[in-house]
């Protein structure tokens, strides 16, 4: 059969099985996986085991739990969740072997924060077509979308075209913590990765709402703690108001100090750490096909604070940001309560771009943090945490692995992808391309709009059924590569 045949196979199977998948991406949803909370560890661990078991029945072998320890959070010791292994091998010499990777823990999702429907609950809006829930898009919709096109293969008594590797964590969203550590290791002492060829990652968004892309970079990111504490208990601010130094108003200080309202960071060093731009670079967002109002759509408003469309583009994709995050201790309910919080943490994070390493982040704002700090000169105590940092990753496009993504593509969405940078990060991008010494793409199946991390989190039918048989074509496109 040929690859077209073969591939127009697998696609209507997907069809038949549309609810069956949604259904998978349903169950996988309802476990409330948040690797950032204590209080949901039991289910990130229940999550992987759901994993293990979604592989094993579409014939995975070799499927390991790779423990990682235990980390400190919300002030208890808890067990790391671990990280999957598994291998499908597909029999039949000289095939090609892909790695790929993803996350099954999500990020925090409560119905107070503003959702209209349950989160851990994927709720079909049958008018839309529009599947919401925490992690249909990020990530559990896309991995599931590699067992869903397995499955697909064997109900069509079609061999894989290649051996797969997966290696899925429940870290992700809270720094990959025990990650790069775990595959140094296996590099060094075990044979997992043995055999890799390239690998690839289905865990970002297309540039807008219409039209896939494909993408070869990711920025980094560094995360800080701020705590600024004083006073022995919260006060009253009547009796003590205008008597002590407020923390709050210490944070608000420090906090204002980082960034401008038109995005600006303003630590010193940080610019000097960005690779300049050059004319061929700039072509490549003048050819993007994007405009201001599909990052409108994207973010339910009109306030991009540039106006055109390469700025905004290379704001998100080449050079750095600064984002303030939360404030951990204040009074943020209904009400007026006049209190003085005793002790209030910020929490800000950068995103880095090359050449700009989590260290020297971490080295300019320590810095700059503790001269504004003396400046404030208050008699409260300051404390800046950095959590573990994630370092920005650009691949050369220029490879046998791109090619067989754009022609999976332009097979099943009939278009040619835009090649992007991806804003946001995963953290392990890097490892796997410098470590393993790999060429890594990223193909990702959801669209601007999804709101990932967001409340109404939600993937289109249609982008995670395509979107599986987008998984499927680009596996036949990889094989048929001439490497
Ligand atoms: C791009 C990916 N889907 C993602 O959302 N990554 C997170 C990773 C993260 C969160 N905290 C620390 N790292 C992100 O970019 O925020
Ligand atoms: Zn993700
Ligand atoms: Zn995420």
């Amino acid at each position: 059969m040929s690859t077209a045949a073969t591939i127009d196979k697998i696609s209507s199977i997907i069809d038949q099985n549309k609810d069956a998948l949604i259904a998978r991406l349903a169950e996988a949803v309802e476990i409330p996986s948040v690797s950032g909370s204590a209080k949901y560890r039991p289910q990130v661990v229940e999550m992987a085991k759901w994993m293990a078991k979604s592989l094993e029945s579409i014939g995975c072998e070799n499927i390991q739990f790779k423990e990682l320890g235990n980390q400190k959070l919300d002030g208890q010791d808890v067990g790391l969740p671990p990280v999957v292994f598994a291998d499908y091998k597909s029999g039949g010499a000289g095939k090609k072997t892909l790695l790929i990777y993803g996350h099954y823990d999500v990020q925090p999702a409560n119905k107070s924060d503003g959702w209209n429907t349950e989160p851990f609950k994927l709720v079909h809006d049958e008018k839309t077509g529009r599947l919401y829930g925490r992690g249909s898009t990020d990530d559990k919709g896309p991995i599931i979308g590699w067992i869903n096109t397995i499955e697909a293969h064997r109900q069509a008594g079609i061999e894989l075209p290649v051996n797969l590797k997966f290696c899925f964590e429940g870290m992700e969203e809270s720094g990959s913590v025990g990650l790069d550590g775990l595959i140094e290791n296996e590099i060094k002492n075990g044979s997992f990765f043995d055999g890799v060829d390239a690998a690839c990652i289905s865990d970002n968004y297309w540039l807008g709402t219409k039209k896939p892309c494909i993408t070869h970079g990711l920025r980094g990111i560094q995360y800080f703690k701020l705590s600024i504490s004083g006073p022995g208990a919260d006060l009253h601010s009547g009796l003590f108001g205008g008597v002590v130094h407020e923390p709050m108003s210490d944070l608000f200080q420090i906090m204002s100090r980082l960034v401008t309202p038109a995005g600006e960071i303003l630590i010193p060093g940080i610019s000097d750490l960005v690779r300049p731009l050059t004319d061929e670079e700039f072509n490549r967002y003048q050819i993007m096909d994007f405009t201001v109002k599909d990052m409108d759509d994207a973010t339910g408003s009109s306030t991009t604070i540039a106006d055109d469309k390469e700025k905004i583009l290379m704001a998100r994709m080449r050079y750095p940001s600064l984002s303030l995050h939360g404030i951990e201790g204040a009074f943020s309910e209904a009400g007026t309560k006049t209190v003085i919080p005793a002790k209030v943490i910020g929490k800000f994070s950068l995103r880095l771009v090359p050449d700009m390493t989590p260290d020297k982040v971490v080295e300019l704002v320590e810095k700059y943090v503790q001269s504004e700090w003396k400046k404030i000169g208050s008699k409260n105590t300051l404390k800046l945490d950095a959590e573990p940092g994630g370092k920005p990753w650009l691949a050369d496009p220029n490879h046998w692995n791109y090619e067989a993504a754009i022609r999976a593509t332009e097979k099943i969405y009939g278009v040619k992808p835009d090649l992007t940078r991806e804003g946001g990060s995963i953290p392990v991008a890097l490892t796997i391309a410098d470590i393993l010494g790999k060429n890594l793409l990223l193909l990702p199946l959801g669209r601007a709009d999804d709101g990932a991390h967001s409340t109404n989190e939600k993937i289109d039918i249609l982008n995670y059924i395509e979107g599986t048989k987008l998984l499927g074509a680009y596996l036949h496109e990889v094989a048929a590569a001439t490497s």
